[in-house]
């Protein structure tokens, strides 16, 4: 044998791996452009469908190694390869080990190319002035509901949500010092107010101080004395913080949605859901009449919320979403009746239900 034949079995088998991973990136690059090109919601959604049809029989099926994982590592592959032959960064809200950072780590692999921003608000500029191909930014949490300055400017209408992770969160209170030394608890007030249940009982005399997220403050920890900061695992072990409190959430089951911001228009997978926002006239009825257009052409939603509109009195915008996509008859006739029924419609996007990954 040479030295550049293959050792054993397995080295024959990843030297296969990495064969088939050029020939992938090779598909992918004269697909660029072309009319079967597809986006990366589509990527993603063609790897559930692929996993979903397994036979239990088939030699792809193998039970040693569950669905999820082989849904993970096609994720991974389908990221390197569209690394390697697309160009294209997708902003969160930073620094590193945020939950939006673990959230754009689920849905665009580890080799997406993703830039850390210092806030929502600069998620939504860099994808709207095309500086950033996407962004991911938290939309509704468990506890608190929807996320709001996210919201601000979703009714802006400068760019579509085209996917959606479903993150479980598991918060840690984080610290250089001991328990008994702490005098402050930053964070994001969505971490603080997901835990506070566990502060009142466990510190009640700290000072909670917000700040722009879990991983800004895990960072601050470091070096201010009797500062600890509540923030992700991840976060904690890039920055050699010790684990004070370990899943010190309230809620068992916390979970914080993400929109992914883009301006593709993912085509109908045949599991969708779409995200659409509306305001009507400032008159008895005319919520209970865009109601009924949902019912009508029964759609069965799954989330409505309402919030101010910027610089008027008692004027809302209501969001909704409801499973099915802008393609589907029933979807596009009940949006054709409600933009006739209503002062402004606007559909935020129609792409895949996500499947839940954890933080
Ligand atoms: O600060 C972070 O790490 C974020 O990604 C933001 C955010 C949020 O605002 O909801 C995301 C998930 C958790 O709910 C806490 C904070």
């Amino acid at each position: 044998m040479t030295s550049a034949e293959p050792r054993d079995t397995i080295e024959s088998i990843d030297t296969q791996i990495l064969d088939l991973l050029s020939q992938r990136c090779q598909a992918l690059a004269k697909k660029a452009g072309t009319k079967t090109d597809s986006d990366w919601a589509n990527t993603l959604a063609s790897i559930d469908r692929l996993i979903g049809q397994q036979k239990p029989d088939t030699a792809s099926a193998d039970p040693t190694i569950s669905p999820d994982v082989q849904r993970s590592v096609l994720r991974h592959v389908a990221s390197a390869c569209w690394q390697a032959t697309r160009s294209g960064t997708f902003a969160f809200l930073g620094p590193p080990d945020s939950y939006s950072h673990l959230a754009a780590l689920a849905y665009f692999g580890e080799a997406a190319n993703l830039l850390p921003v210092p806030s929502i608000g600069a998620v939504f500029d860099a994808v709207s002035r095309g500086d950033c191909a996407g962004g991911i930014v938290p939309i509704e949490n468990s506890t608190d509901g929807r996320v709001v300055d996210t919201f601000g400017r979703l009714s802006e209408g400068e760019v579509s949500i085209t996917g959606e992770v479903q993150l479980a969160i598991h918060h840690q209170l984080l610290a250089m010092c001991d328990h008994e030394a702490i005098k402050e608890v930053h964070s994001k007030p969505q971490a603080i107010s997901q835990c506070r249940v566990w502060l009142a009982n466990h510190l009640p005399n700290a000072k909670l101080i917000e700040c722009s997220s879990t991983a800004a403050a895990a960072k601050l920890a470091v070096t201010q004395p009797g500062v600890a900061a509540i923030a992700s695992e991840a976060a904690g072990r890039r920055h050699g913080l010790r684990v004070i409190g370990a899943n010190i959430e309230d809620n068992r089951d916390n979970v914080t949605r993400f929109a992914v911001l883009g301006h593709d228009q993912p085509a109908a997978t045949g599991n969708d859901k779409t995200t659409l926002l509306f305001q009507v006239a400032h008159q008895p009825g005319t919520l209970a009449d865009a109601m009924g257009i949902f019912k009508e052409h029964e759609l069965n939603l799954t989330w409505i919320e309402s919030f101010p509109q910027p610089g008027t009195k008692n004027e809302y915008f209501f969001v909704v979403e409801f499973p099915g996509h802008r393609q589907d008859p029933a979807v596009a006739k009940a949006i054709e009746h409600l933009k006739s029924a209503t002062h402004h419609t606007d559909v935020l996007g129609s792409y895949c239900r996500p499947a839940r990954a954890e933080s």
